[in-house]
């Protein structure tokens, strides 16, 4: 498909728009909740069950006309089309871009190369649903007739970070009596961990990688397999403990686990979005498959509203749009997203992937450097602990840092007060971050004059919160979407290809040539420069030594 992207900034929407960030630019969200004191309930918008209140922004009603002009000029209409029509929008690897296709409701149809994927995507999910089942209920079994009791994903980027955060996520609707583990790291330390306490009797491993090549997998897979021979001292225990998703059968067999246990997925899934796929069998072990599907729900009620909703009433369009506002017109770098809740851990490590990958590129579509600042740098931890870490920056530092905060209305576990006043802080911090102390403020409360600058807080500083009933698999697949989508309109203004990963590529071939000169009796010839050479013989001394 060729996408021939707009050059965003020379359109008048975009000079429009750049003109009117100039008229906001001295102006105070104290000054704007003045003069439009319902903003709290005009800026906000309902998608499913998530709730966004966009009002603590430096924007007002006019801003979002202006942003959803734009990204009419950009095409993201026609591009969310494209999308969901199968086409090749990922135009450096000339694939479709179809994770839309995973969550798609059984009896609809979705073609791509001519291929309608819907009942491939439903055939698979009932493989997975028949197993997960069996796996639960004991009829699975170990190679010596043991119940499965421990499941460990080996995978890593989308191959790891989306079942471990939603593992995570919604953990208390998991299976406590089985016990989950995920790696992904190539350090040794991660596996040796990950099994140190496990019987190899009861362990199921599910090795997770869309190409079947990845260096970190398949080592931390080979090293499982001798962990488990080691225990069970009989090959063909491999059968029973091992199981692969893939889309690459010939390296699965030649790995050792019979393609029949293998669970497909295609190349219009991109690693940091396919945990919907089977990447997720793990997670529906342990959630079971009813979750599995409300959380499906989730993703397609989100993809739905995407879809059909008017750019000023979309939820992940106004997301994706409001990061452009600021990381192309008041310099901001980064974004934070603060959950609050203790599940929701894992979810900023995920998002890190979805939007630093997909975003992180410096060159349109067609190869010219782009004109804009282009993907943050996302970053969080759930709340409150990040107050006592670097809320104190964002209250009182230089940066500009917008940050969404996502909460729930209901805990899940009602533990005395213990929701109360997480919300609490939860309310607090965006109010504290918007309006900030003034220095009269503070002098009115008698502080010493010398401690008055550093008490004063500026304010100002812009947040999104998104709140929901409570963190289900539903609400969580409506998340993941909503960030999904975002991260989409985002490249589309950009002109990026959001779904392409060559920045990855270069650290991976270079490692395999390091790995030889690490390993290599005498003294191998090292053609690095002068820096690398030293690491490299420093590393060999010791290896030595
Ligand atoms: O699933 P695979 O093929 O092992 O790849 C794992 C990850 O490696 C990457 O290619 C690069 O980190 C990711 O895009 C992908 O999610």
């Amino acid at each position: 498909m060729t996408i021939t992207p707009v050059r965003i900034t020379e359109t008048p929407e975009w000079k429009a728009l750049a003109e009117h960030q100039r008229s906001l630019a001295g102006r105070h969200l104290r000054e704007l909740f003045a003069d439009d004191p319902t903003r709290g309930e005009t800026l906000t918008v309902d998608a499913a069950d998530l709730h966004l209140d966009f009002s603590k922004n430096r924007l007002t009603a006019e801003t979002v006309r202006l942003l959803a002009a734009v990204a009419e000029r950009a095409g993201l209409r026609e591009r969310i089309d494209a999308m969901f029509a199968g086409e090749h929008i990922n135009v450096t690897e000339d694939r479709a871009v179809l994770h839309v296709a995973l969550r798609a409701p059984e009896g609809s149809s979705i073609t791509t190369d001519g291929r309608d994927v819907v009942p491939d995507v439903h055939a698979v999910l009932r493989d997975m649903e028949d197993f997960a089942r069996r796996v639960r209920g004991g009829e699975w079994r170990g190679h010596s007739g043991k119940r499965i009791r421990a499941v460990v994903n080996i995978g890593i980027g989308g191959s790891d970070l989306g079942p471990k955060m939603a593992y995570e996520a919604l953990k208390d609707h998991t299976d406590r009596s089985m016990v989950f583990r995920f790696v992904s790291n190539v350090d040794g330390s991660d596996i040796w961990e990950a099994t140190c306490d496990l019987d190899p009797a009861e362990t199921l491993f599910i090795v997770s990688s869309k190409t079947f090549t990845t260096l970190e997998t398949l080592t931390n897979a080979t090293t499982a397999r001798d962990w488990l021979l080691a225990g069970l001292g009989d090959r063909s225990a491999v059968a029973k403990h091992f199981v692969a998703v893939s889309t690459n059968a010939e390296k699965v067999r030649e790995f050792g686990i019979d393609p029949a246990n293998m669970f497909g997925f295609w190349d219009w899934v991109g690693g940091r979005y396919s945990y919907d796929s089977a990447i997720g069998l793990s997670l529906m072990i342990a959630i079971g498959p009813e979750a599995f599907r409300d959380m499906l729900a989730g993703f397609r009620a989100i993809d739905e509203h995407f879809r059909t909703a008017p750019f000023e009433r979309n939820l992940p369009a106004l997301m994706g749009l409001i990061g452009v506002w600021y990381y192309d017109l008041w310099g901001a770098g980064t974004q934070a997203v603060l959950p609050y809740d203790h599940y929701l851990s894992r979810f900023a490590d995920y998002l890190q992937q979805l939007e630093m990958e997909s975003n992180g590129k410096s060159v349109t579509l067609t190869g010219e450097p782009v004109d804009l600042p282009t993907g943050p740098v996302v970053w969080g931890t759930p709340g409150t602990n990040g107050q006592h870490a670097y809320y104190q920056l964002i209250h009182q530092g230089t940066r500009l840092i917008p940050a969404d905060f996502i909460g729930f209305l209901h805990p899940h576990h009602r533990v005395g007060t213990h929701h109360d006043l997480l919300m609490a802080n939860f309310f607090a911090q965006t109010e504290a971050l918007a309006f900030g102390r003034t220095r009269e403020e503070v002098e009115a409360e008698g502080v010493p004059a010398a401690q008055v600058p550093h008490r004063t807080f500026a304010g100002n500083h812009p947040t999104n919160t998104l709140l929901a009933p409570a963190l289900t698999p539903r609400v969580l697949g409506e998340l993941v979407a909503t960030y999904e989508h975002r991260v989409l309109t985002q490249g589309v203004v950009w002109g990026i290809d959001s779904f392409d990963q060559w920045g990855v590529e270069l650290g991976k071939a270079l490692a395999q040539r390091i790995v030889p000169e690490l390993t290599a009796e005498g003294s191998p010839e090292l053609r690095h420069d002068s820096s690398t050479n030293a690491l490299i013989r420093r590393y060999r001394a010791a290896r030595a030594g």
